[in-house]
């Protein structure tokens, strides 16, 4: 658990007289009674700390992308180079013993990990099972969603579609007309909370209703089964009934769902949300963000540059082994192209990420080809990018599994992928953009220079 999280837990304890959630608190009444606290500790946070050294800032990080620049909070998760990821302070292996499950010894529940997220509490049975009933609750789409969404051409990226979805949703939004009504601005938390879980429980049946429609010409007919979990109904929606399918697309939803603060989509997010934008126009922002090749579009390159290899392949006759995969891997980089699935702005290992799905492929599909492939791909890679001499990080992150793992099961439309990513995402982006309104974080306005400047600041 990070220093600040532990912080805030102290300041929580101190402040409230029942700090942490008992097993039957609903997930609103525990936030209600954490939001005073987080917000004195941040206080007390800025008057302790604010005028102290975070970092430095040097003209490579100002040209190149802000690596490593320390200059945004955000609460949910944080990301270290060589362990990977920590929500809340918990490794992907402590959540898949922590959170609770559908199945006995099975993989955790997303409403576990949203509560998780949202509240830095591991949450009881019955309260993960709690939010699965909100969200079936706020699930029902507003009639004009489905229509725009059937009413676009089916061979439109299912990612522009997802935006275009959730843009059209906006009218929904709570925050956003409460906003125009003049509400105090101790008060926006509490309609970005509804927005947060309108959008997190609506999201399956517009993914869904993409995928249906683009591949299989249906648009209005879903199978929406609120008996059953989150992760279980967004699979009967797409059209899969397998306790296995469900089990992957539990895991799934849990390890896409953060990944601190800096990447792309939650960058993204973030910045839209600073304006005041409400947590529709945020969200739909951070999705085209994810939707870009280097982000999380990488895992629908992955299953194609493995489509592409299989086919090169078979058509010379032969196999698909360390030596043709090599080759494979020279001729893309030769090409001028990046290997997708592999490199990371931060990490510097094997993503966590990979391994638990790598973890899952051992336990449910050793066999399948395409998994012997990743495998394969994976022990030559590393040696590959490290003698091309160029990736600061020549490990796989965690587009690179991904796909064979959606593909086993007959999810077999790669275009597809990065909606599922997005509805993963979601939760984690929206979690912390209920904490921004919350502790009243401000306009996200950084300086930037000219190159002139730059120049000129170092003649003086
Ligand atoms: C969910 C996610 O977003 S995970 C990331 C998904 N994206 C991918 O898998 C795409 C492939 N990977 C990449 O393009 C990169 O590794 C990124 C975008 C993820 C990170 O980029 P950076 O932080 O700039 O990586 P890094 O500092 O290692 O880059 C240095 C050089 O190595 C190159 N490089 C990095 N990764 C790769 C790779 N997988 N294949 C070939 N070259 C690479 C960069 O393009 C850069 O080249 P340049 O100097 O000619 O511009
Ligand atoms: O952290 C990053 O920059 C990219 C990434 O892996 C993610 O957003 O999941």
């Amino acid at each position: 658990m990070s220093l600040f999280a532990s912080t805030l837990r102290r300041a929580a304890a101190k402040t409230s007289t029942k700090a942490f959630s008992t097993s039957t608190s609903s997930l609103f009444e525990v936030l209600k009674e954490q939001v005073p606290a987080r917000q004195e500790a941040l206080k007390k946070l800025k008057a302790e700390h604010g005028n102290k050294i975070l970092g430095e800032v040097t003209v490579d990080q100002c040209l190149g992308g802000a690596r490593d620049v320390k200059c945004m909070l955000w609460e949910t998760s944080l990301l270290d180079a060589e362990e990977g990821i920590r929500f809340r302070g918990y490794t992907i292996p402590e959540l898949q013993k922590l959170l609770p499950t559908a199945v006995e010894g099975g993989e955790p529940l997303p409403e576990g990990l949203i509560w998780l997220l949202l509240t830095g509490e591991i949450p009881s049975k019955a309260q993960a099972d709690s939010l699965t009933a909100e969200f079936h609750a706020r699930s029902k789409l507003p009639d004009h969603v489905k229509a725009v969404l059937c009413d676009l051409p089916k061979n439109m990226h299912p990612m522009t579609q997802f935006s275009i979805a959730i843009m059209a949703m906006q009218t929904d939004s709570i925050f956003a007309r409460k906003y125009q009504e003049g509400i105090h601005k101790s008060t926006y938390w509490h309609h970005t909370y509804d927005d947060m879980l309108n959008v997190i429980a609506r999201i399956p049946e517009i993914a869904a209703t993409i995928y249906r429609n683009s591949y299989f010409d249906e648009c209005l007919d879903m199978q929406y089964d609120s008996s059953v979990d989150y992760a279980a109904n967004f699979a009967r929606l797409l059209g899969y009934n397998d306790p296995h399918f469900d089990e992957l697309m539990r895991l799934y939803l849990v390890i896409h769902s953060d990944h601190e603060g800096g990447n792309a989509s939650a960058h993204t997010t973030h910045l839209v949300g600073s304006t005041l934008a409400d947590p529709y126009l945020s969200v739909a922002a951070g999705l085209n963000a994810l939707a870009g090749p280097l982000h999380g579009l990488a895992n629908q390159e992955v299953l194609g540059w493995i489509m592409d290899l299989d086919e090169e392949f078979k058509s010379k006759n032969l196999d698909v082994n360390k030596e043709t995969i090599t080759q494979f891997a020279w001729d893309t980089l030769n090409s001028g192209k990046v290997i997708p699935g592999y490199g990371h702005a931060v990490l510097r290992k094997t993503d966590p990420r990979y391994s638990c799905q790598r973890e899952f492929a051992l336990k449910h599909m050793p066999e399948d080809r395409l998994f012997k492939i990743v495998e394969t791909i994976y022990q030559v890679m590393p040696g590959v990018l490290t003698e091309h001499g160029k990736t600061k990080n020549p490990y796989p992150n965690v587009d690179s599994h991904s796909g064979v793992l959606l593909h086993h099961y007959g999810l077999t439309q790669k275009n597809y992928y990065t909606v599922l990513f997005g509805v993963s995402r979601a939760m984690g982006v929206l979690s912390q953009l209920f904490w921004d309104r919350a502790l009243g974080l401000p306009l996200e306005r950084p300086k930037s220079v000219t190159s002139e400047w730059i120049v000129n600041h170092f003649k003086k």
